[in-house]
């Protein structure tokens, strides 16, 4: 099956087309690559399942989901791009969903509503995440884990100690998806300072709710002369950026379509780095050293077995130092919860 697809994939590379398909590799063929998305059906999964097949790295794409998967899948399935779209509806057909997955993508479990912190999920997603974490060990112990699931603090330690407990556990493997932060910061950055937002690069280190939203907009490019005032706001924004698209939707959700753009930029560099295209380097929270806390978002570097080289943090503004130095005691108890919680 998979010699055929292959064959098939390389007949594709020869087609007029063949271009889109070869963008950044030396080698004729695209590797076979499965993508499985665990809430597929959801305000996230829908949009970023499309993006997913529209993406040529993908081969066979999997959607998941406990209601709707199978208009999700049988809809998207018509679209002519590369993946073959396969629906698993129920919890009996997680393990099928999951077998041979080269990258997974969580964006199962509720949303924020307006008061909410991302906090006040942990009750009810730390409890789906586990379920799921369970089952990524038991059926793709290999395949690295895309989390979107909120409190995402709370939610990838949760997702470390699954797998420690299954013994499957490798930190290369694991990311927390802070990509939406990066996009908002680039997006405000590109608004503020007037430079076209294509070219912006803003990295953001730290977490993934409120003050833990660290953009550090010292080492953003292109340089722009923005006084203390517009960074500080700028910061507040980045870090507001999901409150305010909840208090946007006044009760209908959260983040959605952005997030689906973010989640689908970041499986793709997870992709491309699997498939040995170098320099892939995106920001996520991982297993760090990088500071004293266990978890922490920065740049990192991915390669053929996902986590290459967590990178450093780079010189800091005096705000920014001050800025870390703040979101640490909220991070670390935020990370402690989930451990807890996986742990007891
Ligand atoms: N990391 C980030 O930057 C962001 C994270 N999020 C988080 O993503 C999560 C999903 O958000 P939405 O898609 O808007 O929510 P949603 O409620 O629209 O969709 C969630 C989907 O998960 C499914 N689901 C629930 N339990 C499941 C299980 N055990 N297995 C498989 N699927 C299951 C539901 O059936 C539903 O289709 C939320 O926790 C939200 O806070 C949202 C935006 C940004
Ligand atoms: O704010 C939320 O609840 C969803 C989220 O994580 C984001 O949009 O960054």
């Amino acid at each position: 099956m998979r010699t055929s697809m292959l064959r098939s994939i390389k007949s594709l590379t020869t087609s007029p087309s063949a271009h889109i398909l070869r963008r950044g590799y030396s080698s004729e063929a695209v590797p076979l690559r499965k993508v499985t998305v665990l809430g597929a059906a959801g305000g996230i999964g829908q949009p970023l399942s499309l993006l997913m097949k529209l993406n040529p790295l993908v081969s066979n794409l999997a959607l998941y989901d406990i209601a709707n998967t199978p208009g999700v899948a049988a809809d998207i399935s018509h679209i002519n791009t590369r993946s073959e779209v396969v629906g698993y509806a129920s919890d009996a057909e997680l393990g099928k969903a999951l077998e041979g997955a080269d990258v997974v993508i969580i964006p199962a479990g509720v949303p924020r509503k307006p008061g909410m912190t991302r906090d006040d999920l942990f009750n009810i997603n730390a409890g789906i995440v586990k379920g799921l974490c369970e089952a990524i060990a038991k059926y793709c112990p290999k395949a690295l884990v895309n989390m979107i699931s909120n409190p995402v603090n709370s939610t990838v330690p949760i997702a470390a100690e699954i797998f420690k407990k299954a013994g499957t556990y490798d930190p290369k493997r694991l990311f927390g998806v802070t990509t939406l932060d990066v996009v908002r910061a680039k997006t405000f950055y590109a608004g503020k300072a007037m430079v076209p937002v294509a070219e912006v690069n803003v990295p953001v280190v730290g977490g993934h709710a409120g003050i833990t939203i660290l953009p550090l907009f010292s080492q953003a490019t292109p340089k722009a002369n923005l006084s203390d005032e517009e960074l500080t706001a700028l910061t507040k924004r980045t870090q507001d950026g999901g409150t305010e698209v909840v208090e946007a939707k006044a009760g209908k959700g959260s983040a959605t379509l952005s997030m689906a753009y973010a989640g689908a930029i970041f499986a793709d560099a997870c992709l491309k780095g699997l498939n040995g295209v170098p320099d892939v380097i995106e920001c996520s929270f991982v297993q760090s050293t990088v500071t004293e806390l266990p978890f922490f978002a920065s740049k990192v570097r991915l390669g053929k077995n996902g986590v290459e080289e967590v990178l450093g943090l780079g010189p800091l503004s005096d705000y920014e130092k001050e800025g870390l130095e703040k979101l640490k005691p909220e991070l670390l108890s935020s990370i402690e919860k989930g451990i807890k919680f996986a742990t007891q």
